[in-house]
């Protein structure tokens, strides 16, 4: 192995110690800050990741609410949950768990939810705020891989090249607006693409956020580049694993994210950074 790992659990400790002491003082100034982590139905993966949501904010100490119902809700129902969190003055952030059930419109719930508290970055005041500069709040994923760039003293990205492969709102799209940010030289490849390869072969940093196995082999990757993995996927064995092929892939490049313990922790990390930061917005708006 010639890769050094990116260790997102490690790097996730470290983030949520900071955000930890963050809120002890925001909550010594008489501001708990507080998340809403809204479940519609009982998808069983869902569960699990709403419960690891709710107990990293407990961890870090902050205020959560998990709010589970019925499959058979009615949108109309979900919408005016979301109206009362939105008004609620210990609620910062909030989250709606997707997928929602068929019956739902994604899209009409996401942008239901005020977008000083969309801690997701899901809502396209979110997404247009990140495309012009201006203040709101970034997609966890994205952000997450970023956070782990710079822990890897990969901040400023000047003269580098990155390739994000997969074009999805909330982590490809994004991730390219991230990284164009940071001053990188941006590609974007997806399903449409010629010879991935070719393009891949270039790049300093590849991001693989496609959801399928095996989308970054060795021969696609350039010595010593940078892999972050956002894929999540389970192999024959039911094993989790990512979009990289892993094995082959940490023989040549230079920095590596493992599946699990890589971008996933850190999804649930900027989670709480983005929470905490809407909570210290709010005590600045109110001097
Ligand atoms: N509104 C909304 N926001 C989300 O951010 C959101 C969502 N809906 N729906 C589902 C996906 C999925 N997601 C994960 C976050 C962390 C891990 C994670 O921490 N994974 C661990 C392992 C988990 C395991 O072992 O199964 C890891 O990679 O090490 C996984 C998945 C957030 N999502």
């Amino acid at each position: 192995m010639t890769a050094q790992l990116i260790d997102g659990n490690a790097l996730s400790q470290q983030v949520r110690a900071e955000v930890a002491k963050r809120a002890a003082a925001l909550t010594a100034r008489g501001l708990k800050p507080g998340l809403a982590v809204v479940l519609v139905g009982d998808n069983p993966a869902s569960q699990v990741y709403v419960r690891n949501k709710v107990k990293a904010c407990q961890d870090a100490g902050l205020h959560s609410v998990l709010e589970k119902y019925e499959a058979s809700m009615s949108e109309a129902e979900l919408l005016a949950r979301i109206e009362a969190l939105n008004t609620d003055p210990a609620i910062h952030g909030i989250l709606v768990q997707l997928p929602l059930p068929k019956h739902i419109d994604d899209h009409k719930v996401i942008e239901a939810i005020a977008p000083e508290k969309d801690v997701d970055g899901f809502h396209v005041a979110s997404a247009g705020a990140l495309m012009v500069g201006e203040q709101g709040f970034k997609a966890c994923t994205p952000y997450g891989c970023m956070k782990m760039l710079e822990s890897i003293g990969m901040k400023n990205l000047r003269g580098k090249h990155a390739v994000v492969i997969g074009r999805s709102n909330i982590v490809g799209k994004p991730m390219a607006m991230m990284l164009l940010q940071a001053d990188a030289t941006v590609t974007v490849c997806h399903s449409g693409t010629a010879d991935l390869g070719a393009i891949t072969r270039q790049a300093d940093i590849v991001v693989a956020a496609v959801g399928k196995r095996n989308v970054l082999t060795a021969d696609m990757v350039k010595p010593g580049a940078v892999v972050i993995d956002v894929g999540m996927n389970r192999n024959e064995e039911g094993k989790l694993c990512g979009d990289v092929d892993f094995d082959g892939v940490k023989e040549v490049a230079g920095w590596i994210t493992p599946v699990p313990g890589g971008v996933g922790p850190m999804t649930i990390t900027m989670l709480l950074v983005n929470t905490m930061e809407s909570a210290e917005r709010q005590l600045g708006q109110l001097g």
